[in-house]
């Protein structure tokens, strides 16, 4: 089967530093793929080219076989592919459901003719999807009363609500304890797996990434150093090399 999303000679550049040099990935539909490397890989810089939300990224990004790579973060969004972000300021004085049901309404693309109807009609799914996500009990606090945990649960909720095949996870569990990181993305696993999402997620946690991925990429400066499975890449020496050679 052809995958999901392919991206070859993928660069990027800021100003004179090449922070992705020539990015060959791969991506299988409902596969759930991590993003691994020191600091400074790239991580981030990948995942918001395939967002659409870098200029001049060259090479090519296909997603269901269409050329993405110079689309606006929206039209990516409208073909498929969603992204956590984290909850602005404005947002934090609103309660989880009030959250939950403005991405619902957003998703719906119907924010400009608003009707009572359709607010009930989010509201309703907003409740589902809190509950989903294991908030239900959270639905009125707000949403700067959260622990980090429960408001990473609700931006991963809100992120499902616009219903993408491709959900992007920029270091979802960055700050929570280790047991914390680990309940959310056993979540985010049997989510993304029970509504048929591929999952590309970028994680520091070993341990987590080696539970939750199907198959693991590596990246060093810019490029990529390996890819396979997770048995495969914990036992690759190069990337062991890596990781206690005091890079990471
Ligand atoms: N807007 C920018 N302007 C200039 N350099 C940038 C910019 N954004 C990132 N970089 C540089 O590009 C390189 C890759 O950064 P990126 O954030 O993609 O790495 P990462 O693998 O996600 O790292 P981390 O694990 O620390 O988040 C870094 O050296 C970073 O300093």
């Amino acid at each position: 089967m052809s995958p999901l999303l392919s991206a070859r000679q993928v660069r990027k550049a800021y100003g004179s530093f090449v922070a992705l040099n020539n990015i060959d990935f791969d991506l299988a539909r409902g596969e759930r793929h991590a993003l691994i490397g020191p600091n400074g890989a790239g991580k981030s810089t990948f995942i918001a080219c395939i967002a659409g939300q870098l200029p001049g990224v060259e090479g090519s990004i296909r997603f269901k076989g269409d050329e993405v790579a110079r689309l606006l973060p929206a039209e990516v969004a409208k073909r498929g592919i969603g992204r956590t972000f984290q909850i602005s300021r404005a947002f934090l004085q609103m309660s989880a459901l009030e959250n939950m049901t403005a991405a619902f309404i957003i998703a719906s693309g119907r924010w400009a003719s608003l009707s009572r109807a359709l607010l009930a009609e989010a509201e309703d799914r907003a409740g589902g999807m809190l509950a989903t996500v294991g908030l239900a009990a959270r639905a009125g606090s707000r949403v700067a009363d959260l622990s980090l945990g429960d408001r990473k649960r609700l931006e991963f909720g809100m992120v499902l609500a616009g219903d993408p095949d491709l959900l992007l996870l920029d270091e979802p569990t960055a700050g929570m304890s280790i047991k914390e990181r680990h309940h959310l993305m056993e979540l985010v696993a049997t989510r993304a797996e029970e509504a048929g999402k591929t999952l590309l997620f970028v994680e520091h946690d070993i341990d987590v990434v080696l539970k939750i991925a199907q198959r693991v990429t590596v990246m060093v400066r810019g490029a990529v150093l390996a890819a396979g499975t997770p048995v495969e890449i914990a036992a690759n020496a190069q990337v062991q090399a890596v990781y206690l050679g005091g890079h990471h």
